[in-house]
């Protein structure tokens, strides 16, 4: 496709999870197909214009009918896709399970960190089988500066309570976990658990995007002796009041967004991740594929 000249001005991105397949409040601009190098994302992008007249780009990550599996979400397409209309922040959203007695289910988690447990089915770098070898850095996987942002903004939306920092589990799936699972994940000192933030923190930081992902508790998963463990009827019931806070706690954060990417000289909020793979390629460029070369500056237009 051609890109159209505004999206290079389209700096903002959302990703719906589970249950949250469209933004409400926001004008609909138009949807936008994009084929990417590594094929096409979950669905088409939609562009929105919020109050403050910027533009913004929505992605369910599942599809707008929730038909792609977590294991089989393009992630690297969705990724891409967003980069490729211009998005540099992306706040995403994800129903999770809580592991903890104090996340009850309806809250949000800002996560800070991640414990990787899919299993190697899902394509998770974009340097994969490009013959260009590059090691991003990934110690703080959630921007630190944007989950402070949506933190701090939260306040003022009622009936939500949010907790600052967690750790997450992703998971395989599309099975929940066993009870001995849920309870190993507990041991670890994990607090909540999903099955998607792992590609897709992973390649956002690859493709130098500010990335945060609200996790929203719809469940206790399968370590409660006392319960049943979660299904998908108890997932979805829980996700309806979420989705309301959630549509609720974006548009209170969104001008926040918009003021850091459009108005702050200093580009504070994206500064850490843009630029950061920099010094992450091993090959010196003429030791590079060329053709990994040319897929590559689909995303990376400054350094290839
Ligand atoms: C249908 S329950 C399991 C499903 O829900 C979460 O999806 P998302 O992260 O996209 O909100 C979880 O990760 C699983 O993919
Ligand atoms: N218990 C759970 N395990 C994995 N993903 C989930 N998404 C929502 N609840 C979940």
């Amino acid at each position: 496709m051609t890109l159209k000249s505004y999206f290079r001005d389209v700096r903002i991105g959302v990703i719906g999870g589970t249950g949250l397949y469209s933004l409400d409040g926001l004008k609909f601009v138009e949807e936008v197909t994009v084929e990417t190098p590594w094929g096409l994302p979950s669905g088409a992008i939609t562009i929105a214009e919020t109050p403050d007249g910027n533009r913004i780009a929505f992605l369910a990550r599942h599809g707008p009918a929730h038909h792609v599996l977590p294991s089989e979400v393009n992630y690297r397409a969705n990724i891409a896709a967003l980069k490729a209309v211009g998005v540099q922040v992306i706040l995403a959203f994800s129903a999770v399970g809580s592991l903890r007695e104090e996340i009850q289910p309806g809250d949000f988690v800002l996560i800070d960190q991640i414990i990787d447990r899919t299993k190697g089915v899902r394509g998770d770098s974009f340097f994969t089988g490009t013959g260009v070898t590059a090691y991003a850095s990934f110690g703080e996987p959630v921007s630190r500066a944007l989950r402070s942002l949506v933190a701090q903004r939260s306040d003022s939306v009622p009936n939500i309570t949010v907790h600052s920092s967690g750790t997450a589990v992703c998971m395989e799936g599309p099975a929940f976990s066993t009870r001995a699972e849920s309870n190993l994940y507990r041991s670890w000192g994990a607090d909540v658990i999903n099955m998607t933030c792992i590609p897709e923190s992973k390649l956002a930081r690859e493709a130098e995007i500010t990335y945060a992902i609200v996790c929203m508790a719809t469940d206790y998963d399968a370590w409660r002796e006392s319960e049943e463990s979660v299904t998908v009827a108890e997932v979805m019931k829980t996700m309806k009041v979420n989705a309301a806070n959630a549509k609720a706690l974006l548009l209170a954060v969104l001008p926040d967004i918009e003021q850091a990417v459009y108005n702050d000289p200093e580009m504070a909020l994206t500064k850490p991740e843009a630029g950061s793979m920099q010094y992450a390629f091993q090959q010196a460029p003429d030791k590079q594929s060329s053709s990994g070369r040319s897929t590559l500056s689909f995303i990376f237009s400054n350094y290839f």
